[in-house]
């Protein structure tokens, strides 16, 4: 059977090809970037004042002079001025352009100010203190984010200083979201005793639409016709299809093979892992794309952060990912020859050391289990003991609203 890696590197050689788009910049954050973001000017664009107090001449401190009369006021957003007296000083606030023939500012705290004379009170002053020097940081012409890079707070800072009104990101992909099954109703249906509400495609949204997809959910039955028909338009209509269930070895599981009879050619079937080992991975002469996820739902979830994530991620024009590192604190067995995505709650040592306490639930239909813990720990396949203290990789997920203990 096909391994975890083997499988990863199949799915990632089977990328998207996304166009470009213009994006308000308003509305670009989370995107990814298709062009670098250049500076426009120096930064800082001139020597700025970062502390509020007065500018002077560092030669008139030098020589010994601590009394300055106050001839004036910069305040940011104005045009220079000048100190024309070198025994003088101007007020300047922070954010304001150095006065020309300036050098120094002192902070208000550091002096006494009154009946318009400013009196330095400290007896050490460096030449050049309290600015922010023009260039200092990056230079007019410097790259300041690659192409290739999600827009985050700090790169949308960038975008904005350097006047990107619109920016040049990865078009979202459409990507339909399809759970399969007889047994599932919808959210607002009340289910007979022998059915449940479909979750998995909640779950998938919330994979996918953080990280840069245009998702649409769709439900099919375990009825062949009716599949073909349906799935027929959907390859049509979309980028790529993201399926739930239907892909292990019951008689109504249909998706295989309805996806042969659409000419979506299956790339793999089973991956030699724990959950989610009848995985389906296809993609049509279109470049159209086919996901069969396993139905059971943390099957689902390991599969769609193992490989869906990272595969939509690389189809935008990211890098691939590193995982984190934990260590187990509690011995582990696990005997089959199989990966073990292993779900663990992540905590931090005293000595900053990532710690990962097995959670390993009931398995894989135990999506409760899920929301008390933070990824699954990676467990290779040709061994049955993990002690305490070792460490394996972490496929975390993000919990952004926090969890509660
Ligand atoms: N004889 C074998 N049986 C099974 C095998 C096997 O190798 N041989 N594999 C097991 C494994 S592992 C998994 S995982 C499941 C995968 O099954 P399918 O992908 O065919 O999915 P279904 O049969 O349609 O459903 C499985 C399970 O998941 C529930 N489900 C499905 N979709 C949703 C949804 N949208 N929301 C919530 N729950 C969903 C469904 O009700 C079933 O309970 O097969 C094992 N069997
Ligand atoms: O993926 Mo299956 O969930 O191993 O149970
Ligand atoms: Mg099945």
């Amino acid at each position: 059977m096909l391994s975890v890696a083997d499988a990863y590197s199949i799915v990632l050689n089977h990328p998207l090809v996304i166009p470009a788009e213009n994006s308000p910049l308003s509305q670009a954050a989370g995107r990814v970037l298709r062009e670098p973001l250049i500076a426009d000017r120096d930064l800082p664009p001139f020597d700025r004042v970062s502390m509020d107090g007065i500018a002077i001449q560092y030669r008139a401190f030098e020589t010994g002079q601590r009394h300055f009369r106050v001839a004036g006021a910069q305040f940011a957003g104005q045009p220079p001025q000048t100190l024309a007296d070198e025994t003088a000083c101007l007020e300047v606030m922070t954010g304001a352009l150095l006065p020309l023939e300036t050098d120094t500012v002192i902070r208000y705290e550091d002096l006494e100010l009154t009946d318009g004379v400013a009196q330095i009170r400290i007896e050490t002053v460096r030449p050049g203190q309290n600015i922010h020097h023009q260039a200092t940081d990056r230079k007019q012409h410097d790259e300041l984010v690659a192409a290739g890079t999600r827009l985050g707070p700090p790169e949308m800072a960038v975008a904005a200083s350097v006047g990107k009104v619109t920016v040049l990101v990865s078009k979202r992909p459409r990507i339909a979201l399809i759970s399969t099954g007889d047994e599932l109703v919808d959210v607002v249906d009340t289910p007979k005793p022998y059915q449940i509400r479909r979750s998995n495609t909640y779950l998938l949204q919330a994979v996918l639409q953080s990280a840069g997809a245009e998702t649409t959910l769709l439900h099919l039955p375990d009825e062949v016709d009716t599949m073909e028909t349906a799935l027929r338009t959907l390859l049509i209509d979309y980028d790529a299809l993201v399926l739930s269930g239907g892909v292990s070895a019951g008689k109504a599981d249909f998706v295989p093979a309805v996806m042969e009879k659409l000419g979506v050619r299956q790339l793999f079937h089973q991956v030699a892992q724990r959950p989610g080992k009848p995985l389906w991975f296809g993609a049509s002469d279109e470049g159209k794309v086919v996901f069969g996820l396993p139905g059971n739902p943390v099957s689902t979830f390991l599969c769609a952060y193992r490989y869906l994530l990272p595969w939509l991620n690389i189809s935008l024009g990211l890098p691939d990912s590193q995982p984190s590192v934990a260590r187990l604190v509690r011995p582990i067995s696990f005997a089959p020859k199989l990966t073990y995505f292993l779900p663990v709650r992540l905590t931090v040592s005293q000595d900053g050391i990532w710690l990962a306490e097995p959670l390993p639930g009931s398995g894989s239909a135990d999506y409760a289990n899920l929301v008390q813990c933070d990824g699954f720990m990676e467990l290779p396949p040709e061994r049955a003991e993990f002690s305490e203290g070792e460490a394996f990789p972490v496929l975390t997920y993000p919990r952004t609203g926090g969890r509660s203990r």
